[in-house]
C-alpha cells in the first residue's frame, strides 16, 4: 500500500539510540497510568512494546470482550489506540519523545474477539521535529495484514509539554 501521508524526499539522519533495549527486550513504560501501556491504568490495553531491529518495535494484544465494537469484532477506536501506542513508542528507537499529531488507520479485515493481534511499527523518516511512522497488524500471518496505520509524531520537550497538565492528571486518578 502506498503511503497516504507525505514522506520527506530526504530524511534527516537517524541512528538507533544507545539506551534503547536490544531486539526482543521490552521498552520501559512511558507512564504507569497510560491507557495504552500503563500497568496501573484502571482501564487500558497494557501493551508491552518490544524493541526490534533498527527502528522497529512490536507488541501483541489478545482481543478481549471489553474491546468489542461488534458484534464479535474489535472496536475501531480500540485498534486505533493500540496503533497510537505502538506508533508512538517507535520513535524512542531514535531517541525522540513524541506526541501524536496525525494518525490515519486503514481497516482491512474484521478482527474477531479472542484473536491475538500482532502489531509492528517502524520509523520511516524524520524531518526536523516530525517523525514519520508506519504500523501494521496481523493475526499470525504478516503477509496478510488486517489493518495498517500511518502517522506523524512531533518531537517534544517532555517536561515542558506536560508541565501544565501533571497536577490535573493526578487529581483525575480514581
Ligand atoms: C512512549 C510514548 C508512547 C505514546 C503513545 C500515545 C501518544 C499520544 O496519544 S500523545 C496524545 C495525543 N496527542 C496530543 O495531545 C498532541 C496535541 N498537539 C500538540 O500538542 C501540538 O499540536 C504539537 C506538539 C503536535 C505540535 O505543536 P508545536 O509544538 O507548536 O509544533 P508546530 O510548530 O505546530 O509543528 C511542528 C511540525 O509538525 C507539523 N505538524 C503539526 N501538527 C501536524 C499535523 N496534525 N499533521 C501534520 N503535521 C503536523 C508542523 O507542520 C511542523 O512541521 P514543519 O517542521 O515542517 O514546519
Amino acid at each position: 500500500m502506498e503511503n497516504a501521508f507525505d514522506l520527506p524526499a530526504v530524511s534527516d539522519p537517524m541512528s538507533r539510540h544507545p539506551k534503547i533495549p536490544g531486539p526482543g527486550e521490552p521498552i520501559r513504560l512511558h507512564h504507569s497510568l497510560c491507557y495504552g501501556c500503563g500497568d496501573d491504568a484502571p482501564i487500558g490495553l497494557r501493551l508491552k512494546v518490544i524493541a526490534g531491529e533498527g527502528f522497529t518495535v512490536s507488541a501483541q494484544m489478545v482481543v478481549e470482550q471489553w474491546m468489542q465494537g461488534g458484534p464479535g469484532v474489535i472496536h475501531g477506536g480500540v485498534l486505533t489506540a493500540a496503533f497510537d501506542e505502538i506508533l508512538g513508542t517507535a520513535p524512542l528507537t531514535i531517541g525522540a519523545p513524541v506526541v501524536t499529531a496525525h494518525l490515519e488507520v486503514d481497516f482491512a479485515k474484521p478482527i474477531p474477539l479472542g484473536s491475538t493481534l500482532h502489531l509492528d511499527a517502524e520509523v520511516l523518516a524524520k524531518e526536523r521535529r516530525k517523525v514519520f511512522v508506519r504500523a501494521s497488524a496481523h493475526l499470525g500471518d504478516p503477509e496478510n495484514p488486517v489493518a495498517t496505520a500511518h502517522s506523524i509524531f512531533v518531537e517534544i520537550d517532555l517536561k515542558k509539554h506536560f508541565a501544565a497538565y501533571r497536577d490535573d492528571a493526578a487529581q483525575s486518578r480514581p
